[in-house]
């Protein structure tokens, strides 16, 4: 049987209807505009699409786009400065800082600088620590759209068999915070897990995010289950012309999907719900900030 496709792309049009709808009310009544500012620190082309591709759905959403691009060789001090004016800029409600950035920072100093209420990424460490204790929490945006296809898909998960696959700050662990949150039984593999395949045999629902392309086999997976694919990788695709390349996921699609029972595409999976859970993020703190009302079912 061949699996369902879960359309990322489709879902994350009607998540960005509703945050549009939001933000022209917000402005109606309250004359309130939302704002999300992105930086971008040196010259990643894959990065340079996302953030072209932030600041497009943005705009469409009704919200204001700051980008902010800085030369590679930009000192961390300056990062700093432009992160404490944008943190006191009461137009900004959401500042996303685009990793990796360069070797020569702190990371972990640069995004613990965000004003945590503005931290649309949900990577500071006081958002990390209330997701982690179970309290409200700006969620991050990757697994944050996992968690909506899965509920979406499967509806109650508790109880599930979930494996991570990957335990980044970014994707991983918050994920497995989120499914654990929801009840799922909770495996966290990554490069030093025994048996790889068996471990992931088990799960009834199976998240990759390793950045291994097209790593995840069908004899990976249990027959049945759901598979998402955060995995964002390019590789050469001759049959397109030389020197020409194309995305795949960290599944490999074309196996697992008589498999599964429901699977992500790469593209037009996890990667638009990422862009869309970020404007809702923004659209949270920027109702937050101003005291009004939440949106409904936009957040975890
Ligand atoms: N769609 C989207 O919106 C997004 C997509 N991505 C994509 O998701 C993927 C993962 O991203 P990210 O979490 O940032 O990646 P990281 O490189 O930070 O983490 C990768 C994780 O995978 C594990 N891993 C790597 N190789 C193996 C292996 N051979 N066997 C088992 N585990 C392995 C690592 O284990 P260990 O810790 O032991 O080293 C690590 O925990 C990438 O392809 C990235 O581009 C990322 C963010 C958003
Ligand atoms: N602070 C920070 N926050 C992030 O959320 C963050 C980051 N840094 N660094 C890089 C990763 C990666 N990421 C993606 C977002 C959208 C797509 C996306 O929209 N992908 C489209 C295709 C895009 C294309 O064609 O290249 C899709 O999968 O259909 C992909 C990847 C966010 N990340």
């Amino acid at each position: 049987m061949t699996a369902t496709r879960i359309d990322g792309k489709a879902f994350a049009l009607t998540v960005r209807e509703k945050v549009a709808a939001h933000v022209a009310k917000l402005k109606a009544e309250d004359g309130l505009i939302p704002g999300l500012a992105v930086v971008l620190v040196g010259e990643d082309p894959a990065s340079e699409v996302y953030v072209r591709n932030k600041g497009k759905q943005t705009a469409e959403v009704g919200m204001n786009s700051f980008e902010h691009k800085l030369p590679a060789e930009t000192e961390e001090a300056a990062l700093l400065d432009l992160i404490a004016k944008l943190n006191a800029d009461p137009a900004v409600h959401g500042i996303l800082v685009q990793l990796p950035l360069p070797k020569h920072m702190n990371a972990d100093a640069v995004i613990n600088a965000i004003a945590p209420e503005k931290d649309a990424d949900g990577f500071h460490i006081s958002s990390v620590g209330l997701l982690a204790t179970g309290q409200k929490a700006m969620v991050p945006c990757t697994p944050l759209g996992c968690l909506m296809m899965l509920r979406e898909h499967h509806g109650d998960l508790s109880g599930l068999n979930a494996v991570v696959l990957g335990r980044s700050n970014i994707v991983g662990k918050p994920m497995a915070q989120l499914l654990l949150r929801d009840n799922c039984t909770v495996t966290i593999a990554h490069s030093r897990t025994r048996d790889l395949p068996a471990v992931c045999a088990g799960a009834d629902i199976l998240v990759a995010a390793v950045g291994r392309p097209e790593m995840v086999k069908a004899d990976w997976v249990k027959p049945g289950a759901t598979v998402i694919d955060v995995g964002i990788n390019r590789i050469p695709a001759p049959e397109k012309g030389e020197g020409k390349m194309r995305l795949v996921g960290d599944v490999d699609y074309a196996a697992v999907v008589e498999v599964a029972g429901a699977i992500t595409p790469v593209p037009g999976g996890v990667g638009p719900m990422t862009i869309a859970c970020l404007l809702a993020n923004t659209l949270t703190a920027a109702c937050r900030a101003a005291g009004l009302p939440e949106p409904e079912g936009l957040t975890a």
